[in-house]
C-alpha cells in the first residue's frame, strides 16, 4: 500500500479510531476526526484519497456527513467506505446507493480492512491518472479544450453569484502555416510549447487558467480582474513571446495575436457571447497586423 496516501476516518468512539488506527498506521497516513462536522472540515483541508466513515454517529450520521461530502465540488470525488455495527442489508442499500464505495461491517476483520482500503486506494490512484490525461493536453502538459470547458463553466456559474468580473483570451499563433511549412511540423511543435511555457508562466493564479484550444490556437480564462488588468497580462504575454526571439521564416520573428473580452456574468448571457466576442476580436487583431492584443470591454447580455 503507499505510504503517501492519506486515509480520514470519521468514528465517534475513540476505541473505535485506534482499532483501525492500529490496523492501518503501517500502510498509509491517517487523518482522524470525532464526529461528521470535523470530518468534513478535514475532508476539504487535507483532501484524503479515502475516508472510512463510522454510519452510526450522535447529531450528525453517516448517511448525512456523505450527503454534505457529495454536495462540496472539492470532496464530492473522496471515495468513501461505511463501516458500521449494523448487519441489516437496507442499511447497506442505503449507505450503497447513497454513493458509498464500499461497506464494511463490525467487528472489524484486521486483514478485510487492509485488503478494501488498498483496493479503493487503488482504484482511487487510477482514477485520479485517468482524469489527469482526460484533462491535458498531451503536447504541452497545460489544460486542454475539455477541461477548459469544465473550468469556465464553473467560473461562470460562481460569478453569477458572487458578480464579479470574468475575462476570456483568445490567443493564436501568427503566420504558424508558413512557420510549419518552413521548419517542419516537429519544430512547429517545439514554438507551440514554448508559447504554452511564456502563458503558464504568465497565468499561473489559483482561479487563472490557460489551456490549449485545438492546433496553435489558446484560451486563457481570468476570473475577479477587469478588463485594464486582463489586458495588461496579455500585452506582457504578446511581449514576452517577442523577446524570445524564435526567428520566423518570414525573416522577422515568431508572434502571437491575442483576442479578449471582459464580462460580469447575468442570467441573461451566455458564455459562449463571451468567446465568440473574444474570437471576434482575435480575427480584428490579425486584420490590423497581427503581434497584438484587442480587447473588448463590456459584452451585452441579451435577454434569452
Ligand atoms: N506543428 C504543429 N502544427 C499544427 C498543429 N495544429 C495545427 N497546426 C498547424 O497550424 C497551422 C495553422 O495555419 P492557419 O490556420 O492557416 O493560420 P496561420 O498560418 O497561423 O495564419 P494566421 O492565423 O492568419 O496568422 C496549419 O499549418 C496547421 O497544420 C500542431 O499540433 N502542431
Amino acid at each position: 500500500m503507499s505510504t503517501n496516501s492519506g486515509v480520514l476516518v470519521i468514528d465517534d468512539e475513540t476505541i473505535n479510531l485506534k482499532v483501525i488506527s492500529d490496523i492501518l498506521r503501517d500502510d498509509t497516513q491517517l487523518i482522524l476526526a470525532k464526529n461528521g462536522e470535523q470530518g468534513i472540515r478535514k475532508a476539504a483541508e487535507f483532501m484524503p484519497d479515502l475516508i472510512l466513515l463510522d454510519v452510526v454517529m450522535p447529531q450528525m450520521d453517516g448517511f448525512e456527513t456523505l450527503k454534505i461530502l457529495r454536495s462540496d465540488p472539492k470532496t464530492c470525488h473522496i471515495p468513501v467506505i461505511f463501516i458500521t455495527a449494523l448487519d441489516d442489508s437496507s442499511s447497506e442499500e442505503k449507505g450503497l446507493s447513497s454513493g458509498a464505495a464500499d461497506y464494511i461491517q463490525k467487528p472489524l476483520k484486521p486483514a478485510i480492512v487492509r485488503a478494501r482500503v488498498k483496493l479503493h486506494l487503488e482504484l482511487a490512484k487510477k482514477r485520479m491518472l485517468l482524469e489527469k490525461l482526460a484533462n491535458v493536453d498531451p503536447l504541452t502538459s497545460i489544460a486542454n479544450r475539455r477541461k477548459y470547458e469544465e473550468v469556465a463553466a464553473n467560473q461562470w456559474h460562481e460569478l453569477l453569484t458572487t458578480k464579479g468580473y470574468l475575462s476570456l483570451a483568445v490567443i493564436d499563433i501568427d503566420n504558424f502555416k508558413q512557420y510549419n511549412d518552413s521548419n517542419g511540423h516537429a519544430a512547429g511543435d517545439e514554438i507551440i510549447r514554448k508559447v504554452a511555457d511564456v502563458l503558464s508562466y504568465e497565468f499561473n493564479g489559483e482561479d487563472e487558467l490557460v489551456a490549449r484550444y485545438g492546433g496553435e490556437e489558446f484560451v486563457v480564462i481570468l476570473p475577479n480582474i477587469d478588463q485594464q488588468g486582463a489586458y495588461e497580462k496579455l500585452d506582457r504575454c504578446v511581449m514576452s513571446i517577442r523577446e524570445l526571439a524564435l526567428p520566423h521564416p518570414s525573416g522577422g520573428v515568431v508572434t502571437i495575436s491575442v483576442g479578449g473580452a471582459t464580462m460580469t456574468p447575468t442570467p441573461n448571457a451566455h458564455l459562449d457571447q463571451l468567446f465568440l466576442s473574444s474570437d471576434e476580436l482575435l480575427y480584428q487583431a490579425k486584420k490590423a497586423g497581427k503581434n497584438r492584443v484587442l480587447w473588448k470591454k463590456s459584452v451585452v447580455a441579451h435577454a434569452c
